[in-house]
């Protein structure tokens, strides 16, 4: 009888709560996933510079070291690795500049901080194009 009651108690004070928990009714602002791009991107630069440093390594080890390289970046998946690559890299590096002058006070206010986010996303967007150029 009393853990019925108590089980009662406990429902009520969880019908109280204001959750939401229907995730199709949350949507994140444009800076808020801007935001959590700039760390994927961190993490894609990361595991790039192993990627990036095995290849310079094979180039530069002999001129058959050399052709491998070639003949690897030659396939379509590495070439589409290598532009994915370069992208995450230019989003690091243009989100991170904005998020630095952010530091300084710049941006911070609704308006600016969302103009600023569609202004970046248009330069790595130009540097995405330009990185498909090098790598084709
Ligand atoms: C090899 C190069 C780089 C790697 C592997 C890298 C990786 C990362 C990672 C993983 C994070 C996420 C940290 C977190 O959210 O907890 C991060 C944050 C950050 N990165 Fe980089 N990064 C690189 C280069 C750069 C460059 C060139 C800039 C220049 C603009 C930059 C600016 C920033 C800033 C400002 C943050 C902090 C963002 C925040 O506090 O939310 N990073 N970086």
């Amino acid at each position: 009888m009393l853990l019925i009651k108590l089980s009662e108690q406990n429902v009520k004070v969880k019908k109280s709560r204001p959750v939401n928990l229907n995730l199709q009714t949350i949507r994140f602002p444009l800076t808020a996933i801007a935001s959590i791009l700039h760390r994927v991107s961190g993490v894609i630069t990361f595991v790039a510079v192993a990627i990036l440093l095995w290849l310079l390594n094979l180039s530069l080890s002999s001129p058959e070291g050399f052709t491998a390289a070639v003949s690897v970046t030659d396939s379509v998946v590495v070439k589409l690795v290598l532009w994915g690559i370069l992208t995450a890299l230019f989003y690091h590096l243009v989100l991170g500049i904005r998020h630095l002058l952010m530091d300084f006070g710049y941006f911070e206010e609704m308006e600016t901080g969302l103009a600023s986010t569609k202004v970046s996303f248009v330069i790595v967007a130009i540097l995405s194009v330009f990185a498909g150029v090098l790598v084709w």
